[in-house]
């Protein structure tokens, strides 16, 4: 009687399932492109905690269990570009809960991101990170237009001389001289200046996501990790208050004109001028306080994640590239090393090749691997099949997941696709001068592209090159060795565990603690 009750539902779930998928399969087909069945997705929230139980199913016979890599969220970086060359340029991903196209095709990608307006994200994934209320990377349309101009005026070309020298001062407090040897899990917790509520959070996103209003539940109702989750949404909450008040009475104070510190801090301020403005009495053009929270949160996670991720993989990239550290050396030291002039204007021109080294290392290593839309009226986007290209048609609901990691790794960019070669983003003029060659959105989407671009993107940039002028002006890095291994073993070892990454929130190595790199202070002629 008991296994009635219990089997009964379970076996109910599992027909409805069947009948969705079998529906889901017939749309599926029209398409005309290789198909995966999954029976079940990354949109099942509720396999998301399960999904580690399951992993001896990639290891059935036959090719059985070939389902399980795409029902993680971030697939395409575990996969690299196998699919690609398995199934061709786009296939269809087909599960009870929904249909999805994945493509790595330029002009599908192309289409999708120059009409962002039509082309949404769906509603579910833009409120992952919406706990602390709506912000830009939550909404669409005139909402997101609102957002996006508040917040963005903040991202001036001043405010990149700030971030420029902000950047040069941070690198040299990373205390390279006393700890010269770090492990890759302490090159990523350098760079990984988060709030440790901050941290916690995201190891939780979506816990945090489903028990969303887990903060008005009293604490002797909640489980232990409940309980902590709630105590680290209050208390970033209370940082990102802090952070605001601060800046407020710094802005009403007479006669200090306060500059833009940061971007975060340029950002409260716009909201504060938009507010004081007096125009919006109607046309509401400042944040709501949730808002306001709601954009500091994803900006503070926009930010600092997808910093941590690229300076880990690109210093262990040219640790473990040292022909093309060399180069990068010559450059920093022709511009940056022996000036007395390290002006931002000045010198962030001239470091192509660090810039250079960035690309690089967002086209191996993006944190972003499956960006996903779906259009809300019926459109066409361009495929490629064996047979040359066509269009077809995706009616709303349907996905498409931009496949970043097969657009990157196509045999497009050449024979040496898969090899760290920064110099693939470099031109030279015929005088000698070198700038940066980026090709179009299609193929290369790290910030994505069109008018939702990333708006961090040349902060992004800037932080960067500062952070590696300033450490290869003072130090080589080189693989951390293990007792008695030699250089080229060592050299290996590391970019084999580059190679093993998995996504959260960002890019992050499954073996961290397997290798390391050691910063070795240059001799100075
Ligand atoms: C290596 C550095 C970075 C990379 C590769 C990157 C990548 C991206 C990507 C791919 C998106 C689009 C996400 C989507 O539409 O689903 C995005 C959006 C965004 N990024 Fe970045 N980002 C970087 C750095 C930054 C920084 C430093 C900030 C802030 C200071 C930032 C703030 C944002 C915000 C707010 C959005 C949402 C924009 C919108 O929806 O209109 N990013 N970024």
């Amino acid at each position: 009687m008991l296994a009635h009750i219990v089997l009964a539902p379970l076996v109910l779930f599992a027909a409805l399932r069947s009948v969705r998928l079998v529906k889901n399969y017939l749309t599926a087909r029209k398409f005309g492109l290789p198909i995966i069945l999954l029976p079940v997705s990354f949109e099942d929230l509720w396999w998301i905690p399960l999904r580690p139980l399951f992993s001896w199913v990639e290891r059935l016979p036959f090719g059985l269990g070939n389902w399980y890599l795409y029902t993680e969220m971030g697939w395409p970086m575990i996969d690299g570009n196998r699919s690609v060359l398995r199934y061709g340029e786009n296939f269809v991903l087909c599960a009870p809960s929904g249909i999805q196209i994945a493509t790595a095709y330029g002009p599908g990608l192309e289409h999708v991101l120059k009409n962002h307006k039509s082309w949404p994200q769906p509603g579910a994934q833009s409120q992952l990170f919406a706990f602390y209320g709506q912000n830009v990377t939550s909404t669409n349309g005139a909402e997101w237009q609102r957002h996006r101009k508040i917040t963005a005026t903040a991202f001036n070309e001043n405010s990149m001389r700030e971030v420029w020298t902000d950047a040069v001062e941070r690198t040299k407090q990373l205390d390279l001289p006393t700890k010269q040897d770090r492990s890759l899990k302490e090159i990523r917790s350098t760079f990984d200046i988060l709030a440790m509520s901050l941290g916690f959070i995201l190891d939780n996103v979506f816990l945090t996501v489903a028990t969303n209003g887990v903060t008005s539940v009293p604490d002797y109702l909640l489980p232990k990790t409940l309980l902590r989750l709630k105590v680290s949404l209050n208390e970033f909450k209370k940082y990102m208050e802090e952070f605001v008040l601060h800046q407020m009475r710094l802005s009403n104070q007479e006669g200090i004109k306060s500059r833009t510190k940061s971007l975060l801090e340029g950002m409260v301020n716009a909201n504060e001028a938009e507010k004081r403005s007096g125009d919006n009495r109607f046309t509401k053009q400042y944040l709501s306080e949730s808002e306001l929270y709601g954009n500091l949160f994803v900006f503070n996670l926009a930010g600092f994640e997808t910093t941590a991720s690229t300076m880990t993989f690109a210093l262990s990239y040219l640790a473990g590239n040292i022909h093309v550290q060399e180069w990068v050396t010559e450059e920093v030291d022709q511009h940056y090393t022996n000036s007395d002039d390290r002006d931002y204007e000045k010198v962030y021109p001239k470091l192509v090749r660090c810039l250079a080294v960035m690309h690089e290392t967002l086209r191996l290593a993006s944190p972003a691997p499956l960006l996903v839309r779906t259009p809300t009226i019926v459109d066409e986007i361009p495929v490629i099949t064996a047979t040359g290209e066509k269009s077809i048609a995706i009616p709303p609901g349907v996905m498409v997941g931009m496949n970043g990691y097969g657009a990157h790794l196509s045999p497009r960019w050449g024979h040496d696709a898969d090899k760290f070669n920064p110099s693939r983003f470099v031109t030279s003029s015929e005088k000698g001068e070198e700038s940066l060659r980026v090709p179009d959105i299609g193929m290369f989407l790290p910030w994505l592209g069109g008018s939702r671009v990333c708006p961090g993107k040349k902060f992004s940039q800037v932080e960067f090159v500062a952070i590696v002028a300033q450490i290869l002006s003072h130090y080589r890095i080189e693989p951390l060795l293990k007792w008695g291994e030699d250089d080229e073993t060592a050299r290996h070892r590391l970019l084999s565990v580059l190679d093993d990454k998995f996504f959260h929130v960002s890019a992050h190595l499954k073996r961290p603690d397997d290798a390391g790199v050691r910063f070795v202070p240059r001799m100075r002629a």
